[in-house]
């Protein structure tokens, strides 16, 4: 986790709101969202489609002007300001889109060394700072080919370079990886999260993907209809859902816990009390479930379930066949609640 807490970005109370379009009625994409972004930190932003990352998120660096409250980026506030003077704030952010967005007619160096000619910089400090970001995200060998050679993910690799070529302090990222296959996705996450750690750069992602959130981000903001309904550390967020559209997100990342029908047909092959108890770094870990049933003489048969991490700490469920003796079973399952989440099925004939 990132020392630092400080906010570097600071929504407050921000809207923006589009004219409808013909004689439809105006959208709120953004509606008043309060929000503090840390330095150094990996934030995430989830939630349906229109739900209003991305125009949250074009805020940031002023792609779209807020049309009610602030977006506060590095102690400077955005809503006073107008374009020239914008332009040093944009500097400071870099972006990376799902489509890439790379020059054809460009060579990958050439494709790097956009930003630095609009900028102004002299053609030997552009080179030998093409060449060090061609380095980082290991293309060093691609400087002098074009984009259409390159697979998704090298092109999304340039993309980055691209991004990262002025020194923002921040890098927003609006699905970078959905149009990628999960080999190349992890690359590309891989190589966001050291841009992260190694150059200290603030990351936001708008993603739809749990497999993003799960293993980068440190913090998530769950949007619906243009609010934040949900933020927190991505763990919490994510063990303790509070929202349909946080449970949705989290039921595509791991189907551990069975459905009716699965229930169903785990009850015709195992004739014992069935439990799902939950996995989590503190209580649910299948070492103590092993000792609590050993300790009340229950044997337990794993059935179904899943365990994955959450920012690097263990998430998910285990079902489970308890047999034994009276009560011992009874009592088992009441030991399991005192340290996690136990759903109790029963047994099959109660
Ligand atoms: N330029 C625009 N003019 C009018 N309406 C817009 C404009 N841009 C976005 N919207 C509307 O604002 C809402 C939020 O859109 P936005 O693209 O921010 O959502 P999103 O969560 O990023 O969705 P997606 O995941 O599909 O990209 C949607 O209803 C969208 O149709």
């Amino acid at each position: 986790m990132p020392a630092a807490t400080s906010s570097i970005i600071r929504f407050q109370d921000a809207a923006k709101v589009f004219p409808g379009r013909g004689s439809g009625a105006e959208v709120r994409a953004v509606d008043g969202v309060t929000l503090d972004i840390h330095e150094g930190e990996i934030f995430g932003v989830i939630g349906q489609s229109g739900a209003g990352k991305s125009t949250l998120v074009r805020l940031i660096n002023a792609l779209e002007r807020t049309t009610s409250g602030d977006v506060v980026v590095d102690g400077v506030s955005l809503a006073a300001l107008n374009e020239s003077r914008l332009r040093p704030v944009r500097a400071g952010i870099g972006m990376v889109f799902q489509q890439f967005n790379l020059l054809a007619s460009r060579t990958v160096a050439g494709n790097v060394a956009y930003a630095l000619e609009v900028a102004g910089w002299p053609r030997a400090r552009r080179e030998a700072r093409v060449a060090e970001l061609l380095e980082f995200v290991g293309l060093a060998d691609k400087a002098r080919v074009y984009p259409s050679t390159l697979s998704g993910g090298q092109k999304q690799r340039v993309g980055i370079a691209r991004a990262l070529a002025t020194n923002p302090r921040i890098l927003l990222a609006d699905e970078a990886t959905s149009a990628l296959d999960p080999e190349t996705t992890r690359d590309v996450l891989d190589l966001l999260q050291r841009v992260n750690r190694e150059l200290g750069i603030t990351v936001v992602v708008i993603t739809h993907e749990m497999d993003v959130v799960r293993s980068i981000c440190h913090r998530v903001a769950v949007m619906e209809r243009g609010r934040v309904v949900e933020v927190g550390e991505a763990y919490q967020v994510f063990s303790a859902p509070r929202h349909d559209t946080t449970r949705r997100f989290v039921a595509t990342a791991l189907r551990d816990r069975p459905s009716p029908e699965v229930l169903a047909r785990l009850r015709t092959r195992h004739t014992g009390h069935i439990v799902t108890v939950g996995v989590d770094e503190v209580a649910g870990s299948s070492a103590v479930l092993t000792r609590t049933l050993r300790e009340h003489g229950v044997d337990g048969t794993v059935v179904y379930g899943g365990i994955t991490e959450v920012a690097e700490r263990p998430y998910g469920s285990l079902t489970v066949e308890l047999v034994g003796d009276g009560g011992s079973v009874e009592a088992a399952v009441a030991a399991l609640r005192a340290v996690t989440w136990v759903d109790d099925h029963g047994r099959a004939d109660a």
